[in-house]
């Protein structure tokens, strides 16, 4: 979060938090003061979520406590100096994310040579470049790099990348302080604007409206958009359809999962920078293709992986070799292991409503039939990496629009009805053990 956030906001807003409780979807927080508790919710709200879930919490709301005597807390009050300009505080890219440390493989081969041409600093072919994929693919990083080659490059070009989430505290921040003009005329004086995680932006209405202008100001001028996010321009919920449309108009490009000889890849050139940093320290031949193999999520679990057994074998001073591989990271393999299918979801909604399968994937569209049918597709949406169109596919070979409309039906409903909240939450819990 620190990463997408920028340190600043991390220090102010996130690190003054504490976790006290978690369970039955909800995580308790301990927030300095109220104020500090209402803003968090409202901005990073579903990014903490997301990250606890990822940390193998089963977290769907957040619930946030006030210290009752705030001057115990000892962390830093947030930096919210009115005076602050706005100009201040632009992400540097990160030294690590540059093309060189990036592997190419098939999966990714496209979103590396689109992100080249760009970073090359020549006319405007694509705009905007939009990137999308799974989590921890590499988008980031491809951005980075491009910042990084930009500045080799064109050093005379104004770069600036800022992630969804900046994008919409500054936004509030210009609007609280009056400073509209300032915010406007920072983001429209780049020359290549680069917004990471767009889909940070659903829901959140006046942002996308100033996002929207100022996306069209900067293509009206001739200066590079570059754009990523976890999914497709269309299928990210509550962004206006003006702005998926424009999002559509320049190159979209997928990172799409890892092979096997990729993530080898990968794992081989990180070796190569783990070996500086625990100079001495072996890994048994087959470990890395173990890795490789068996962790298949994504890059950074993969990374996390590899820098554990790092660690362990400079602590136990031994080479690391396959058993003791599986017997440390024993918790990320079976995690990698649990892999659900769409037909494994299918079965136990059918099951828990007590209805047949081909019911369930057949054309009546009778209550009973449609709205199980459709938490079986949010469910397949939630739990497996397979996309609308091969979702759609194994629904008896249902459009992806229908799967969209579907899932989004179901999020609605989960806010309104508790029956349709909890069956969904049991089903889940089912299938995930
Ligand atoms: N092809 C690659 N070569 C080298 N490292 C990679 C590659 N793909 C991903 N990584 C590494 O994996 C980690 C996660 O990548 P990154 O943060 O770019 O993912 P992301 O797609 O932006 O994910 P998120 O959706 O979580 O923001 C980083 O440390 C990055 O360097």
């Amino acid at each position: 979060m620190r990463s997408a956030i920028g340190a600043g906001n991390f220090k102010s807003w996130i690190e003054p938090l504490s976790l006290m409780t978690a369970g039955e979807g909800v995580a308790r927080l301990g927030a300095p003061s109220s104020f500090h508790g209402d803003y968090v919710s409202k901005t990073y709200g579903d990014q903490i979520v997301y990250h606890l879930n990822r940390q193998g919490l089963s977290v769907q709301r957040l619930a946030f406590e006030a210290a009752a005597n705030t001057s115990q807390v000892s962390a830093p009050q947030p930096a919210m100096a009115k005076t602050a300009p706005i100009k201040s505080g632009d992400a540097q890219p990160d030294q690590r994310f540059t093309f060189d440390s990036f592997v190419v493989g098939k999966p990714n081969e496209l979103a590396h040579a689109a992100a080249k041409r760009v970073a090359e600093g020549g006319p405007t072919t694509f705009n905007p470049l939009f990137l999308y994929g799974g989590v921890g693919l590499g988008k980031t990083h491809l951005m980075h790099a491009i910042a990084h080659e930009l500045g080799e490059k064109r050093p005379d070009l104004n770069v600036l990348y800022i992630s969804a989430d900046q994008f919409i505290y500054r936004f509030i921040s210009a609007l609280r302080d009056r400073k509209m003009m300032d915010f406007k005329q920072h983001f429209r004086s780049v020359d290549v604007l680069m917004v990471d995680d767009i889909q940070f932006l659903e829901g959140k209405d006046s942002t996308q409206e100033e996002f929207f202008h100022t996306f069209n100001a900067l293509v009206d001028q001739n200066k590079q958009l570059i754009i990523s996010a976890d999914r497709a321009p269309g299928e990210i919920r509550d962004l206006s359809e003006r702005i998926k449309s424009r999002l559509q108009c320049g190159l979209v490009v997928d990172l799409h999962p890892t092979d096997f000889e990729l993530r080898l890849g990968i794992l081989h050139a990180k070796q190569e920078t783990y070996q500086t940093i625990y100079p001495g320290v072996d890994i048994a031949p087959g470990v890395l293709e173990f890795l490789a193999h068996r962790i298949s999520s994504n890059v950074r679990v993969l990374e996390g992986a590899l820098n554990r057994l790092y660690a362990l074998a400079s602590l136990v001073g031994r080479t690391v070799t396959v058993e003791m591989a599986q017997d440390c990271l024993s918790d990320i393999l079976r995690a990698s292991d649990r892999k659900l299918t769409i037909e494994e979801i299918q079965r136990k909604v059918a099951e828990h409503y007590d209805i047949r399968l081909s019911d369930l994937l057949g054309p009546k569209r009778t209550r009973t039939l449609a709205r199980p049918r459709q938490m079986a597709m949010w469910l397949c949406k939630q739990l497996t990496t397979r996309s609308l169109p091969e979702i759609g596919r194994k629904f008896g070979k249902r459009d992806h629009t229908t799967i969209m409309h579907g899932v989004r039906k179901i999020d609605e409903l989960r806010q309104s009805d508790s029956q349709i909240a909890d069956d969904l939450e049991l089903l889940r819990r089912a299938l995930e053990d």
